[in-house]
C-alpha cells in the first residue's frame, strides 16, 4: 500500500496494491499493521458503514463532535466519487481548507480522513457504493454539519447544481 499525506495534515491518499491475474484482482482493502505504519498512530475502528447513491447525490458535509468525533476510513465499491474533507480543527495552519479526491472502483484509492475533519462525497457515475469504516460509533445527538454549498468553503463538487439532490436534513445545515 502506498500512502500520501495530502496538504491537510493528517489527511492520506491510500493506494493499495493491486495483483491481477486471468482470475481478476486481489487486493487488501484494509491491513491493520500497514494502515497504522502509514498513518503513524494506533486507530480503532469499531463500525463499518455502506451507503447506495444515484448521479448528483451530495452527503456532507458531516461530523460528529466531542467525545463522539470519528475517524474515517472511506472508498468506493462501485462508480466514483468526489470525496471532500474540510479541516476544521481550529488550531490548524489549514483550518477551512478542504481537499477533493476521486475514488472510484476502478481507481481503488483510499481516503482516511481523520478525527477533527468535515467529510462529504458528491456521485460522479451513474450510481455509487460508498463504503468506510469509523473509529466511533455513531452518535445521533453528536451529529454536525456545514451545508454543502457554503460560500466561504467555495467547494466544487464537479456537479452542476440543477442535477445536485441533497437530504432534507443536509440542506438545513448551517454555514461554515
Ligand atoms: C451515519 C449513520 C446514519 N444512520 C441512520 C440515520 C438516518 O436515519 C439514516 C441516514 O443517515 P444520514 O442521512 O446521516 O446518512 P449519510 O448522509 O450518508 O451520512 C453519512 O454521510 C457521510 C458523508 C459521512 O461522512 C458519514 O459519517 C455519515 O454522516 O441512517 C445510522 O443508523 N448510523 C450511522 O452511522
Amino acid at each position: 500500500m502506498q500512502a500520501t499525506e495530502t496538504a491537510l495534515k493528517g489527511c492520506f491518499i491510500l493506494q493499495p496494491r493491486v495483483f491481477e491475474d486471468d482470475r481478476g484482482y486481489f487486493f487488501e482493502s484494509f491491513n491493520r499493521d500497514s494502515f497504522e505504519r502509514a498513518i503513524g498512530y494506533p486507530v480503532n475502528f469499531v463500525q463499518d458503514n455502506q451507503s447506495y447513491s444515484q448521479y448528483g447525490v451530495v452527503r456532507g458535509i458531516h461530523f460528529q463532535q466531542g467525545a463522539y468525533a470519528q475517524a474515517k476510513l472511506v472508498r468506493v465499491l462501485e462508480g466514483s466519487v468526489l470525496d471532500v474533507a474540510v479541516d476544521l480543527r481550529k488550531d490548524s495552519p489549514t483550518y477551512g481548507e478542504h481537499i477533493a479526491v476521486e475514488l472510484s472502483a476502478e481507481n481503488k484509492k483510499q481516503l482516511f480522513v481523520p478525527r477533527g475533519f468535515g467529510h462529504g462525497f458528491s456521485v460522479l457515475s451513474k450510481t455509487a457504493v460508498f463504503a468506510y469504516k469509523c473509529d466511533n460509533f455513531y452518535h445521533k445527538k453528536s451529529e454536525r454539519g456545514i451545508i454543502y454549498n457554503d460560500p466561504t468553503l467555495n467547494i466544487d463538487w464537479k456537479i452542476p447544481e440543477t442535477d445536485t439532490i441533497v437530504s432534507e436534513k443536509d440542506l438545513e445545515l448551517s454555514k461554515f
